[in-house]
């Protein structure tokens, strides 16, 4: 056994979180598992979530039928699943609403931002390397409220603000290099500037602390299909600060959002708290599979998360940089905690025939356009034997 196989032994050995390893199905079908990096695009299954779906299913659904809007829960679904969240990003209760997707809440919150910002201000300025949705969501929201887009690097997003600046929409973590950004100097950066700070926290919620209240962060938006494991197409939730609550002119204000939705009045009025932030029905299975979800973080604190993310993402460095030839891959992710979020993106010209060659080895991790070998590290299932035998099997997927 090699040095780095020990080592991760004895790692995973004092792993405080390896327990939890357990409440996920982890076997792919292969008779011999293998190793799943890819939990920043969508996270495993939890254990849990079968038997709770099919008891909305067959229970809830199929006997209690209409009764279950109120009698399993199914109407206040979006805010209670939204303060089973809410620790996980730093926010106090009643400011996260669940539902819709992810590209739908940028919407609602950038447009929001907009209104709130007030007229005199024309400009929204966008993180240039965006996942594309946010960029072209952005797009369309400035269209439609008369405002300009600005693609703005975010270590450039200082010296881009001024008195034009309505909101500045942000990625905690960046989804191709697994660059973590500053979310308290850049969100009071932005409030000096008298704008609204809006975060995606995509690929943030679930691997480390975000401390939206703390930050003052005014909007943020994220799905629930990465670290969350809410299962594919999940619904997407919104934080709205408690103080802007009653501000928050949502530009989807559909009877769900309506202070007195069974009133059924041909007038809109909305809901005074964060009720504001939902639109229509909710998308009961998808929601309650992501409740069934959620289970896995009971007595998780995320900052034992952060520390073991950090650890496996350092043990895979020292790993690739022991097995892999020198100058192979260029590492894309900071070395730097501060500045990593977690994920390791590898940058070689042919890696997307080195990915299709690693899967086949059975270690998932995956390819971003044009040249970058992604790997997600999810410490709630994840060891640092997967993390050893990942890098082993990279070495031969690069020959
Ligand atoms: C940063 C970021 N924003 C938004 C999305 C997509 O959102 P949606 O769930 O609307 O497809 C993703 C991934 O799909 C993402 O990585
Ligand atoms: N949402 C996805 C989907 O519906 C299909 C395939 C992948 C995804 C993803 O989440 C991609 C992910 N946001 C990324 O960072 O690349």
């Amino acid at each position: 056994m090699s040095e780095l196989a020990i080592a991760a032994q004895e790692l995973d050995a004092k792993d405080e979180l390896a327990a939890k390893r357990a409440e996920f199905v982890l076997d792919d079908g292969s008779g011999e598992p293998g190793v799943y990096l890819d939990g920043n695009s969508l996270g495993a299954l939890p254990a849990a979530v079968p038997d709770a779906v099919a008891d909305v299913v067959r229970r809830q659904w199929g006997e209690l039928r209409i009764r279950s809007w109120s009698e399993s829960g199914w109407w206040t679904a979006p805010e209670r699943i939204g303060d089973r969240i809410a620790p996980l990003i730093g926010a106090g209760p009643g400011q996260v609403v669940v539902g819709d997707s992810t590209s739908v809440n940028v919407f609602k919150a950038l447009v929001a931002a907009r209104r709130m910002a007030g007229a005199g201000r024309d400009e929204i300025v966008v993180d240039a390397t965006t996942f594309p949705t946010d960029g072209y969501i952005a797009e369309s929201a400035a269209r439609m409220t008369g405002c300009t887009v600005r693609p703005v690097i975010p270590s450039e997003v200082t010296g881009a603000l001024s008195s034009r600046t309505a909101a500045v929409l942000l990625n905690h973590v960046d989804y191709r290099s697994g660059r973590l950004h500053d979310l308290p100097a850049l969100t009071s950066a932005i409030h000096a500037a008298g704008a609204l700070a809006v975060w995606d926290l995509c690929h943030s919620a679930g691997a480390l602390p975000v401390g939206l209240d703390e930050h003052g962060v005014d909007l943020a938006v994220g799905c629930t299909y990465k670290y969350l494991n809410g299962g594919p197409g999940s619904p997407a939730y919104l934080y709205i600060r408690r103080d802007l609550q009653g501000e928050f002119d949502s530009p989807l204000p559909g009877w769900n959002s309506h202070a007195e939705p069974f009133g059924m009045n041909p007038s809109y009025r909305p809901a005074s708290d964060v009720v504001r932030g939902r639109v229509g029905t909710p998308d009961i299975l998808s929601m309650l599979a992501l409740e069934a979800a959620l289970g896995v973080w009971e007595g998780v604190p995320i900052e034992a998360v952060r520390a073991k993310s950090l650890a496996l993402t350092d043990f895979f460095l020292t790993c690739v940089e022991e097995y892999v030839p020198a100058g192979r891959v260029e590492c894309v992710t900071p070395r730097a905690h501060a500045e990593r979020g977690s994920q390791i993106a590898l940058r070689c010209d042919d890696a997307d025939d080195v990915m299709k060659r690693l899967i086949a080895r059975g270690i998932v991790g995956d390819f971003r356009y044009p040249d970058v070998l992604r790997f997600g590290f999810t410490p709630l299932y994840l060891g640092f034997a997967d993390v050893e035998r990942a890098a082993r099997e990279l070495r031969l997927a690069l020959k």
